[in-house]
């Protein structure tokens, strides 16, 4: 039962998973307060808070491998719920007595993406929510699976590549998904997480987004104290609203420094510089860096070296124009979490780098200033939510989002001025369709890409040997995972005519038809 000393929270356990901190947000979104700790200090982080429940999340590791994660075994013996994601499920199962198989070539390879499970019996996580015999989509990334569950345990849905797509054990409250609840392609998955959290932990919560703004403003305060700000702005969403949270909080001395590194969409920096002189009264410096960016991307190919070289550069200008403004303390970005996990391990947890985000491990590590992050932990979305919550203009806070190292990315292999010319040229054209369709709002994010590969093609009775450019559109929440949008064929042949007669050097184009995952939204 649960005690009278349990706080009204859930412990998360970090094994390494992208989308930990997505669990996290869906407790956020049940109204109840979390803390993720690495399994390393789960015990730790169990006995300072007393948690009502623990949710052990998924990793990269797999539990057949030597030396991969275990959870605190007391966290069996604690006598509250638990909920095993994925690899939490695998390895919950392994800890009390089952088995564990990694996949076999050819006999089955695992599950990614969209997966649908049957739901066999009853138990208290579907309560009011899923019925025996239903089927339900939900979003799978597993390699390995349970092939035996530890006693005590039955299955209670089923999938075609997990027999034991949820496990049950009712009497201790530990229940097993091999799926993904967490992430926005299992539609159902907040309210199975709700469930978990209120239902079967019984806690209550009032976590809201007004509440966030008054703790941030009052902690931006504490750390800034009289200090000088400077706020990198891109004009995208993020660094907009970190932008007018800080400034609540710190007022004039926040100045912000917009960098033009040759990198931006068609007239992107008249658009940021009328837009946000328009609406906002924060002095606005812009930095003319076009030359020093594509000079020090000339020769380099490889993905990782040129997110690190533009964070780099960042940093290196925003050093120079604190200087220039008389010094400053502090550098302000609207980092976010997607940015943090995909570069970085949680609090030097397990997970593994899948890029460095210009702004997180594109850093330097030489940096003079503090960096002021106030939407570390927040997702996409909740920025937006944040943003009204503070009054942004609709036209900032339903903007699609625009990486800050820009076409860099967008340009497999080298970026020259001429292949940055071209791109843009393409991508303006591919989103003026979009907007004349109507399409912009239902769609996450779209953008052309360039490859460093030409066809032969036939034009006017004449031979071309051009560039292939490739068009990504996306339906997200989060970012965090990803779909394809399923433009029509017509539509999407009137985008590629366009293009091959509008741009020249581009002979050829076709669509990206890869979810994330497997694949990440941007090309590099
Ligand atoms: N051109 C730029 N000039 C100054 N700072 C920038 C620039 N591009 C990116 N940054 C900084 O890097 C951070 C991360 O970039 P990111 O693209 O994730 O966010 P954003 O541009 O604010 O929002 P969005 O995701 O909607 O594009 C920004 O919040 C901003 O602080
Ligand atoms: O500010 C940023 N700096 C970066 O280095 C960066 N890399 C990716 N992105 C954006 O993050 C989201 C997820 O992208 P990926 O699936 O490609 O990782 C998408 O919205 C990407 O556009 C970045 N944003
Ligand atoms: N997403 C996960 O937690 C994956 C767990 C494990 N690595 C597997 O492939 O099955
Ligand atoms: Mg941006």
């Amino acid at each position: 039962m649960i005690s009278d000393s349990a706080s009204d929270s859930i412990l998360i356990v970090d094994f390494g998973s992208q989308v930990t901190q997505l669990i996290a947000r869906r407790v956020r979104e049940a109204g109840v307060y979390s803390e993720i700790a690495p399994f390393t200090q789960a015990e730790a982080a169990f006995a300072r808070m007393k948690p009502r429940g623990v949710i052990l999340s998924g990793s990269p590791a797999g539990v057949p491998e030597e030396g991969s994660p275990r959870a605190p075994q007391m966290l069996f013996d604690a006598g509250v719920p638990i909920l095993g994601i994925c690899y939490g499920q695998q390895v919950m199962s392994h800890q009390l007595g089952g088995r564990v198989e990694a996949g076999r070539d050819g006999e089955w390879d695992g599950e990614f993406g969209r997966a649908f499970i049957t739901i066999t019996e009853n138990c208290a996580l579907f309560e009011g929510l899923w019925q025996v015999g239903e089927r339900h989509q939900v979003w799978m990334s597993h390699g390995d699976k349970v092939t035996e569950f530890a006693p005590g345990f039955r299955i209670v849905a089923v999938s075609d590549g997990a027999p034991f797509a949820v496990i049950a054990d009712e009497e201790r409250r530990f229940y097993g998904t091999q799926f993904h609840p967490e992430v926005v392609h299992t539609p159902d998955g907040g309210k199975l997480i709700a469930n978990f959290v209120r239902h079967v932990c019984g806690c209550s919560g009032d976590w809201t987004m007004a509440a966030y703004r008054e703790t941030k403003v009052r902690e931006i305060r504490e750390q800034v104290g009289s200090g000088k700000v400077i706020c990198g702005l891109s004009g995208g969403v993020d660094s907009s609203v970190a932008a007018i949270l800080i400034h609540e909080a710190i007022g004039d001395q926040l100045t912000c420094v917009f960098v033009d590194h040759g990198l931006l969409r068609l007239n992107e920096r008249a658009q940021v510089e009328t837009l946000f002189r328009d609406h906002y009264n924060i002095p606005l410096v812009v930095v003319d860096a076009k030359r020093r960016f594509i000079e020090g991307l000339a020769g380099e190919t490889d993905p990782e070296k040129k997110r690190k070289f533009i964070g780099g550069e960042f940093i290196t200008v925003f050093e120079e124009e604190a200087a220039r403004l008389g010094g400053a303390d502090f550098l302000a970005q609207g980092t976010l979490y997607p940015d943090v996990i995909e570069s970085v391990s949680f609090t030097g947890g397990p997970s593994v780098t899948i890029k460095s985000h210009h702004n997180v491990g594109g850093l330097p590590e030489r940096m003079n200033m503090k960096l002021v992050e106030p939407l570390r932990e927040l997702f996409k979305d909740e920025v937006r939510e944040l943003g009204r919550e503070l009054g942004l203009d609709d036209r900032f806070v339903g903007r699609h989002p625009f990486p800050g190292p820009g076409l860099a990315i967008r340009i497999p292999g080298e970026v020259t001025q001429e292949r940055c010319d071209i791109l843009r040229k393409a991508d303006a054209i591919y989103l003026e369709e979009i907007r004349n369709a109507g399409l912009y709002d239902a769609i996450w994010q779209a953008f052309a890409v360039l490859l460093p590969v030409k066809t032969v093609g036939v034009m006017g009775d004449y031979r071309t040997y051009d560039s292939v450019c490739a068009l990504r559109a996306v339906t997200s929440i989060d970012g965090m995972t990803a779909d394809i949008y399923p433009f029509d064929a017509g539509f999407l042949s009137q985008v590629a005519t366009r293009i091959i007669n509008e741009v020249k050097g581009i002979n050829r184009v076709v669509y990206d038809y890869t979810s994330k995952p497997p694949g990440t939204i941007e090309w590099e």
